[in-house]
């Protein structure tokens, strides 16, 4: 199957607001890439200018050796003609339609014959868990079977590549975390190549192969999902993946801590950047040690299975998570200690330096 390729993209609206930013970067085939970032940042432009919905001011989409977009040989591949399946977050099944002719609506379009189309239907119900709905409508399914029914229209047709904006934002927590396990089945049984979007850490940590942290119309960094949680690029990486947020130190904020971390990492001490802490990498002990860092406790919150505990040290807000109750009550100052792989540093532009990298 092959790559798909973006080369020099540039997307405005209306001449003046850039949303995709000369974006060059290649979604290698068979992945399931997550392109994550905040609100604006791109991603559904991205997304919808692969899929033909959106045409780009200039540069190049390729699927393989296929053209889909060049400004250079103004080529511009219809979206019918690109092999894809779409899926978006309000993903509109036809109310009129049972779920079976909603599934089969694409091969129908096709004019493929009636006994294929119900063969074809069989094999996706039983892959989607459909058994026995084929002739309900929409309106009397649940929310998790009616996604599940968007799904099976999306791969009725076979598509060589999947794009979803958003697919599980409108689904409760419990079926979310279904359909995140199916999805990620799916990828694995189907093979081929999916492009998420999501503004969801969660989501893409535990559905990717491959992370693109997008922010201001261009990627950050792409890779593995935990290469990008323990060697983040940049600080806008390092802040927006992780749960609570990595604990930043900005040059004068928490100087015992700060120079106690730029040891630890053999940065040097005068250090014109950052540096960052994840909160499982600052661990407490009931008792400060002579001389050692230590903090008081203002907040304990209790997750089930973990505790995200709230700290004052020089001045400054931490969170630490340990999945160790807090070893003493609101109030009491403790000990810290810090996990050396928890630890990172930028600089004044924001870049990644030192030994983490
Ligand atoms: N049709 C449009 N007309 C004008 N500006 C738009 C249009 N669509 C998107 N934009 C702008 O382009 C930028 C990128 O938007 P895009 O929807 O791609 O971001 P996103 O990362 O998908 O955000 P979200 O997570 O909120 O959907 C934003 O500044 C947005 O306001």
């Amino acid at each position: 199957m092959p790559n798909i390729t973006l080369n020099s993209v540039v997307k405005t609206y209306g001449g003046k607001s850039l949303a995709v930013d000369n974006l060059t970067t290649t979604f290698p085939s068979g992945e399931f890439i997550c392109l994550l970032g905040p609100s604006g940042c791109g991603k559904t432009t991205t997304l919808r200018m692969i899929a033909g919905l959106e045409r780009p001011d200039s540069g190049e989409i390729r699927f393989g050796d296929e053209v889909f977009y060049s400004s250079q040989t103004g080529t511009y591949l219809r979206p019918e003609k690109r092999k894809l399946g779409l899926m978006f977050q309000s993903y509109a099944l036809w109310p009129h339609m049972t779920v079976e002719q909603n599934v089969v609506f694409g091969l129908a379009m096709k004019r493929m014959p009636r006994e294929d189309q119900a063969k074809r239907f069989t094999e996706l119900a039983k892959l989607f868990h459909l058994d026995g709905l084929g002739q309900r409508y929409p309106r009397e399914l649940s929310g998790g079977q009616q996604q599940r029914v968007a799904l099976a229209r999306m791969l009725a047709v076979s598509p060589d590549l999947l794009l979803l904006d958003e697919p599980l934002s409108n689904l409760d927590a419990s079926l979310r975390l279904e359909m995140r396990a199916e999805l990620k089945r799916l990828h694995q049984t189907l093979g081929c190549t999916v492009i998420f979007v999501t503004h969801d850490q969660l989501e893409a940590m535990t559905m990717a192969t491959s992370i693109a942290v997008m922010n201001k119309g261009r990627i950050e960094q792409m890779a593995k999902p935990m290469d990008i949680y323990r060697h983040p690029s940049s600080h806008f990486v390092a802040n927006f993946v992780g749960s609570p947020p990595m604990n930043m130190l900005t040059p004068g904020e928490a100087p015992g801590l700060a120079s106690e971390m730029t040891k630890i990492l053999g940065t040097p001490a005068d250090r014109a950047g950052t540096v960052g802490i994840r909160p499982e990498a600052l661990r407490l002990t009931g008792q400060p040690a002579n001389g050692g860092l230590k903090a008081t406790i203002d907040t304990i919150q209790p997750t089930g299975a973990d505790w995200i505990i709230g700290l004052q040290a020089e001045g400054r807000q931490l969170f630490a998570l340990s999945s160790e109750p807090p070893p003493a009550d609101i109030g009491a100052e403790v000990g810290l200690n810090l996990k050396a792989d928890g630890i990172h540093a930028f600089d004044q532009n924001g870049k990644a330096v030192g030994p983490s990298l």
